[in-house]
């Protein structure tokens, strides 16, 4: 949500714009709840709630029968919910006669309206307007998930007369600080929360009515718990609570033991066979770490008109596969979505992804895997394996909502196959297992690679990529699915463009070995890398003729030509033994100033050379030896020093009629002076002698500059210092004709 459409929505009151005509809707609002009609309704609803028992209404096939304000039933009529889901059915009379619940269901089954009627209905039956402040707080774990129930109560709650309002990170906390005193209903994530809470003294909450945590485990999950105590600590004990999740988990029991009184548990799905939509399919295959970019590939390309989510595990990796894939034009509209991309451009993904209705293609981390309800989901691939079994259901429930078809599909690499399948059975979930032909599949690494040569960026998001995942993947819990040693690095990282894996330091303090399964590569290459560089990631992209043998040209590309510049052809090992004596804090940083680069190669008589390899159809180098161009760096340092010298000379030269020029202006003034003598009064001491102390010492050039500390010296004109700058740009010259300048 862009933060002026997050502003505007502290203006809106469900629909109602605060212009003019809106206040007059809103007045009569207000004259209404005054009216005795008004209070008779209200009356009228709640006798109701004593005639009807929970197992009764939890039979109840159309909303209107539920005993709900005409405004509600109004609004959900409105927005085309007539008949309530099973969670909707068995929970929202619950909550009506003012039971704390605990409720679960499926993923895709109606919580949203669970808990959003019960919300309304308690404003209204409270006779809420503006002036009562805060009497509903919704809390829910990620920013999109907001949006989202802000949006549906938007929908459902037009005809009521409350105001509403979305706390989320990445937003102008300010605009929100100033609205935030007249807002009835707020959703919220619990850090934003927290943060008004703290810092904002017109946010009060001790009047209210009605608390809703929904994804309550996942809240868990993230790691608010901290945060969610101590937000319930800020509220007031009297209120209603209503705790949502998809799993009733341990941890939801525990938070309903502390923010929740003599809590009424609704599962409505427990019984059942299947913890995930039942029109689901669900399937895996199995395919080596190094295949998945390819696979990814051949999918897109083949699934040009679906819909589809695919999750993989880090934000960098969908980040990188975001940025480079979409550079290598799919053919359908591809996204990202990740926790640390910046909120607006968050939200324009968000809804640009929901509104697709051609085909279209997002990645995602699990930011997308809780409640999120993006419409018509074909597919959920997922590219990597899920952290837990509850990931695996969340994230799957993106498609197959309320009973419509859809279909999961997970790829598990050959370690993980047997482990995690083995926990999925322990849920009764079950998939079957697919082939996927690898061999016909589209060796996309070399357009990869050249696509990463193009754009710089990208290959450091490749390379942050591999080193986030490897890091991911060292600390999952689930040990015996997520093993960081039975990853190949150096072949996963040809797999994402690379031509060296990144060196990943981390692995190397845990004392982890990195696997060598394919060719030995793996290991002698982050070992090499780790030696030769301190930096996080690779540096030196020297050319690896293992690499090029591997790429192998797709029929659809052109002739591609890899240009790779060694710059210096100096082995890049010899070059940093002695950096690596240094102590690491201080190598870090230093960046050699140019002119010592120079030298220090010069020491070494490096010979300059730029290589160009053109790879033939079967990816074969070919060096271009027309291309080649080459830099004698001794006979570039001579150069360097005979123009130094002539520097220097030319430099005398300025000094000397710099001197030359002054004495002639000293004699010319002495001159002068013995004629004015003549003609004036002569003193003593002038009479037998003239006094030429104060002349300056030709043979001493430096009094030229010193000389304004001769008191007896007259006043003269101040001598510009000639400036060093020509030597410098002799250097510079030098410098620009190595290529450095
Ligand atoms: N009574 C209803 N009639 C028709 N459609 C409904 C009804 N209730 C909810 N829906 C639709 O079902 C879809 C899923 O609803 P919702 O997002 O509330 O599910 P959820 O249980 O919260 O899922 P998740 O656990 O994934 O968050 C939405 O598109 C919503 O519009």
């Amino acid at each position: 949500m862009k933060s002026r459409k997050n502003a505007e929505d502290f203006e809106d009151i469900h629909g109602i714009k605060n212009n003019r005509r809106n206040q007059e809707i809103y007045n009569r609002f207000k004259q209404k709840k005054k009216g005795k009609k008004f209070r008779e309704n209200i009356d009228g609803v709640i006798s109701k709630y004593k005639k009807i028992t929970p197992e009764e209404a939890s039979c109840f096939r159309k909303f209107k029968q539920f005993p709900l304000s005409s405004a509600t039933i109004n609004g959900l009529n409105e927005a085309g919910f007539t008949e309530p889901t099973d969670i909707q059915r068995q929970s929202i009379f619950l909550s009506l006669i003012g039971n704390d619940v605990v409720g679960a269901a499926k993923t895709g089954s109606g919580k949203t309206i669970a808990l959003l009627v019960p919300v309304l209905e308690s404003l209204w039956r409270n006779k809420w307007t503006r002036e009562d402040g805060l009497g509903a707080l919704i809390i829910t774990p990620t920013r999109e998930l907001a949006c989202q129930i802000f949006q549906v109560l938007n929908q459902i709650g037009k005809n009521h007369d409350f105001s509403a309002g979305v706390l989320i990170g990445g937003t102008d906390i300010e605009y929100e600080r100033d609205r935030l005193g007249h807002v009835n209903i707020v959703v919220a994530t619990p850090g934003r929360l927290l943060q008004h809470l703290d810092e904002n003294e017109s946010f009060r909450c001790h009047m209210l009515q009605i608390l809703v945590v929904d994804e309550a485990d996942r809240i868990l999950d993230m790691g608010f718990k901290d945060q969610l105590n101590a937000i319930v600590e800020n509220l007031p004990k009297e209120r209603q609570t209503l705790l949502f999740s998809a799993t009733q988990t341990r941890n939801v029991k525990d938070l309903a033991r502390v923010c929740a009184k003599d809590p009424v548990f609704v599962s409505v799905h427990e019984h059942s066979d299947n913890v995930t939509p039942d029109n689901l399919q669900q399937s895996y295959f199995v395919c080596e770490e190094e295949e998945k970019v390819n696979i990814l590939w051949s999918y897109l390309v083949n699934h040009k008109r679906k819909k589809t989510i695919i999750f993989v595990t880090c934000c960098k990796q969908a980040r990188f596969l975001t940025e480079a894939l979409c550079s290598m034009r799919p053919g359908l509209s591809l996204m990202g979505l990740w926790g640390t991309m910046n909120q607006t451009k968050r939200v324009e993904v968000f809804e640009s992804f929901d509104k697709n209705t051609a085909g279209a293609a997002l990645i995602a981390t699990d930011v997308a895997s809780r409640g999120l309800d993006f419409r018509k989901v074909d597919y959920v691939l997922q590219l990597d394996c899920p952290t837990t079994v509850d990931d695996y259901i969340h994230r799957v429930g993106r498609t197959a909502r309320m009973n419509k078809k859809g279909e999961a599909v997970l790829v598990l690499t050959p370690s993980q196959e047997e482990p995690f399948l083995k926990r999925l059975a322990e849920k009764n979930i079950e998939v079957s297992k697919i082939h996927v032909d690898t061999q016909k599949l589209v060796d996309i690494r070399i357009k990869l690679s050249s696509t990463l040569s193009e754009h710089l960026e990208c290959k450091e998001f490749a390379q942050k990529a591999i080193i986030a995942y490897a890091r991911a993947i060292h600390t999952m819990r689930l040990r015996d699915v997520f093993d960081v040693q039975k990853i190949d690095f150096q072949a996963l990282s040809l797999s994402y463009g690379l031509a060296v894996a990144p060196r990943i330091r981390f692995l190397r303090k845990h004392g982890i070995n990195v696997n060598d399964r394919s060719n030995g590569n793996a290991k002698k290459s982050l070992k090499k890398e780790d030696d030769e560089d301190d930096s996080e990631t690779e540096t030196h992209l020297t050319p690896n003729k293992d690499a090029a043998a591997a790429f192998n040209v797709d029929d659809d590309d052109d002739v591609i030509r890899v240009a790779r510049k060694n710059v210096f052809n100096v082995d890049p090992n010899e070059e940093l033994k002695e950096e690596e004596l240094k102590p690491a804090s201080k190598k870090k940083n230093t960046v050699l100033p140019k002119e010592k680069a120079v030298k220090k190669l010069i020491k070494r008589g490096a010979l300059l050379s730029a290589k160009k390899i053109i790879f033939d159809d079967e990816g074969n180098p070919i060096e271009d030896t027309s291309a080649v161009q080459k830099f004698d760096i001794n006979e570039a340092a001579e150069r360097l020093e005979k123009a130094r010298q002539e520097d220097k000379k030319h430099h005398r030269e300025i000094l000397k009629t710099i001197r030359r020029e002054k004495k002639r202006k000293q004699h010319a003034s002495k001159e002068e002076d013995d004629t004015m003598d003549l003609g004036g009064d002569v003193s003593q001491e002038d009479e037998g002698s003239v006094d030429l102390s104060w002349l300056p010492d030709p043979d001493k050039p430096k009094d030229v500059e010193n000389s304004d500390d001769n008191d007896n010296e007259p006043p003269k004109k101040k001598i510009k210092k000639p400036k060093k700058q020509s030597i410098l740009n002799a250097e510079e010259q030098a410098l620009a004709l190595l290529g450095m300048g």
